[in-house]
């Protein structure tokens, strides 16, 4: 008898004591394995508006609830006794009659609506329990018919509710819907565009929505690795168009974009999944930007496997320097020594003073090497006269180009004689190895934070694949880019016009954060190929508090804002792990020290959580915040000349790279923002960087 896994049995497992869920586990291991035993006490739910369901005993007080219907056996919640009762009976199994997807469909009644919400009760035909005085919003629907209604998956009995919601009572009502339905009807509160769902197909339960509350179960195995981590809900259900991506088979490079916390990372790690079960030579590179970041993949992808030794043995997971610092230490035998930024700029300005070149800034000749010369690899003379030099403004001439090479050319015999390369050059001198060589140390390679990529690092990515339609995935938002210019892919040969798709619904940060975080970003963003970004219709799919900003007198009346404001979010049950507090650089940490040590709230500094580092709180430049996230999210001492920073501001050699350097200082604040699940605060000392006005004003 197929067993089927409903999202709702993983979200009551998560909540259960972890004893608890061991008793549980087994209860549905056996009911899986042999469901006709005798030990297995069924009762079915009397009082349930759905005659399938059966309640099983898992110990004296806990129970499960599951669905008998044909031939098959549906997990469906459990939980103590009386409310695992209380649950059934107030649920149905159906399919929805216009979408055709199975839907667990909550029968109404009473619902209480949280403070902040209001609504007459005429307006609502539920009974509230908590309202506030204030005249009722205006109904948000009203011009929707209910055929519209039907199609996006709303449940028959559930019509006249959402036809009279209002902005205020629209959230409580949306957590009682089934998700297509809510996302639906959220997306057209934001866009006025109604996206119907995938039409009826032959097997309810293959329906895209169906799929994403259900997962029919293979066999004992899978079972074991859905129910092995309950909180972890993406490992099992997918949002139709994370699947859609995932499974799908492509004819050339693929990326997948979409704001922050809309699962790009997950649809990253369940498409090296999907690789390795269908292609059994597979050997895949999951890759990122830095060290932590390719940790927590690591993590993250051991949820989704039982088969870890598969894992270990046909999947790399490294950032894009350390894999390219391990495959040159694997096709040289030795260790590449790299020269950092500071060294080559002290190279650039001894190689001025021998060249005797006057007349360009420092800061330009320190640009013009790292964003030109370095990353297109440029060796000479030749390669420098024909180089686009895309994007900068000033234009050089043939005569000030030769005079640059002077200096240029210096440099780069000064790092051969010191035998240093720079990151660029690494990269560089392991692709034109790669790129001679039929074999490749990875069959696909897969890239997280992918808008942080380089012209270096996308040339060697490409070069140590081979060259097969759907070798190369991308996952990555260009409002989050950070740190690298922009340039064009298709010019490198990587074109993934026709396979980008968007990402929309929010996981990670509530309504408010998400609304207050995206006034930092246009809402259309063009890449340098003509990708657009469409930023609107993004929804979030749960509701919180209102995110603080406070403009604060003195960095003193700035610590005591913030400390109240981590005080209530300790006193709330929020644990310091899941909190972080961000500043701009490094030289603004004792600001945030201070506030955390005024809430006595433990902390550390590093992003790359050590074993007993699990009960403290993240204190730390906003660059660490890169792929995190956190229940709170404090962002201080946004100061004027702190954001966007000064000494960058001042550092720009040109006006291309000034709108560059404001565009990467909005955006940072943006990523860090939109680390907060529940919380955030944001502030600075009047009067405050111009970013905050942003945050704050309603356009
Ligand atoms: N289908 C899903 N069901 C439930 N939760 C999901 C789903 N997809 C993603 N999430 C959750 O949403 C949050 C954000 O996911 P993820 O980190 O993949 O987003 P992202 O787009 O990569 O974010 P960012 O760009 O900010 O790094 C995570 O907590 C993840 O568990």
């Amino acid at each position: 008898m197929p067993t089927i896994l409903a999202d709702t049995f993983t979200s009551s497992l998560a909540r259960l004591a972890n004893d608890e869920q061991k008793q549980a586990k087994l209860t549905a291991f056996d009911l899986q394995t042999n469901p006709d035993q005798p030990s297995l006490q069924f009762h079915r739910i009397d009082k349930s508006k759905d005659p399938n369901f059966w309640s099983v005993r898992v110990s004296r007080d806990l129970r499960l609830i599951v669905h008998k219907s044909g031939d098959s056996l549906m997990l469906a919640y459990v939980g103590h006794h009386d409310e695992a009762y209380k649950w059934a009976e107030r649920r149905r199994i159906e399919t929805h009659p216009t979408t055709g997807a199975v839907q667990i469909v909550e029968v109404r009644e009473r619902i209480e609506v949280a403070p902040p919400a209001q609504a007459s009760q005429e307006s609502l035909p539920f009974e509230i329990v908590k309202t506030r005085v204030a005249p009722p919003a205006p109904p948000l629907f009203e011009k929707l018919t209910s055929g519209d209604l039907l199609s996006v998956g709303v449940p028959q009995d559930w019509l006249s509710d959402v036809a009279r919601a209002n902005e205020e009572s629209f959230f409580v009502l949306a957590g009682h819907l089934p998700q297509e339905a809510s996302e639906a009807l959220l997306e057209y509160a934001a866009t006025g565009i109604l996206q119907r769902a995938a039409a009826p197909v032959a097997n309810p339960m293959a329906h895209p929505d169906s799929m994403r509350r259900f997962r029919v179960l293979e066999g004992v195995d899978e079972l074991q690795a859905a129910l092995d981590a309950p909180f972890e809900k993406w490992a099992v259900f997918l949002h139709p168009l994370q699947r859609g991506v995932v499974e799908r088979d492509y004819s050339g490079p693929a990326r997948i974009a979409g704001s922050a916390g809309t699962g790009k990372t997950v649809v990253a790690l369940h498409r090296v999944m999907r690789i390795l079960r269908t292609d059994p030579n597979a050997h895949i590179l999951l890759t990122t930007f830095s060290d932590p970041l390719a940790g927590a993949l690591r993590r993250k992808l051991a949820v989704l496997s039982v088969d870890h030794q598969s894992l270990e043995s046909r999947v790399t997971v490294a950032s894009f320097r350390r894999i390219c610092e391990e495959l040159y230490a694997l096709t040289t035998g030795r260790k590449a020594h790299i020269a950092d930024r500071d060294q080559v700029r002290e190279l650039i300005e001894k190689a001025r003073q021998d060249a005797g070149v006057q007349g360009f800034t420092s800061r330009f000749l320190a640009s013009e090497w790292e964003n030109v010369v370095d990353a297109w690899h440029i060796g000479d003379a030749a390669g420098y006269a024909e180089v686009p030099r895309m994007g900068r403004k000033n234009r050089l001439g043939q005569k000030q180009r030769e005079v640059l090479w002077q200096v240029f050319s210096r440099v780069r015999e000064a790092l051969k004689q010191r035998a240093l390369f720079t990151l660029a050059s690494l990269f560089e001198a392991v692709t034109t190895t790669y790129a001679a060589r039929s074999d490749k140390p990875f069959t696909h390679v897969i890239v997280d934070e992918a808008q942080d990529l380089g012209v270096p690092e996308l040339r060697f990515l490409a070069a140590i694949t081979p060259d097969k339609p759907d070798a190369l995935f991308f996952a990555g938002d260009i409002g989050q880019r950070i740190f690298q210019q922009p340039f064009s892919w298709k010019e490198l040969g990587i074109d993934v016009r026709g396979r980008s798709f968007t990402l929309k619904v929010n996981y990670r940060t509530s309504q408010q954060i998400r609304v207050m975080a995206d006034r930092l970003l246009p809402q259309m963003i063009r890449d340098v190929d003509g990708l657009e970004d469409d930023r609107r219709g993004a929804i979030s799919v749960f509701d919180g508090l209102d995110p603080t900003v406070v403009i604060a007198e003195d960095a003193q009346a700035e610590r005591a804002a913030a400390a109240a404001f981590l005080k209530a979010a300790l006193a709330d049950g929020i644990a310091p792990q899941q909190i972080a507090i961000f500043v701009r650089s490094p030289e603004l940490l004792p600001r945030a020290r201070a506030i955390a040590d005024a809430a006595s709230l433990p902390f550390r500094t590093v992003a790359a959580q050590k074993p007993g580092d699990d009960a403290l709180a993240l204190v730390g430049i906003m660059h660490l915040a890169k792929g995190l996230e956190f229940r709170a999210v404090l962002i201080i001492a946004c100061d004027e000349g702190a954001l966007p920073l000064a000494a960058r501001v001042e550092d720009v050699a040109d006006e291309f790279e000034l709108d560059e350097v404001i565009a990467t200082e909005r955006q940072l604040l943006y990523v860090a923002a939109t680390r907060a699940r529940d919380r955030l605060f944001v502030s600075g000392v009047a009067p405050g960087s111009e970013f905050l006005e942003d945050l704050i004003s309603k356009h």
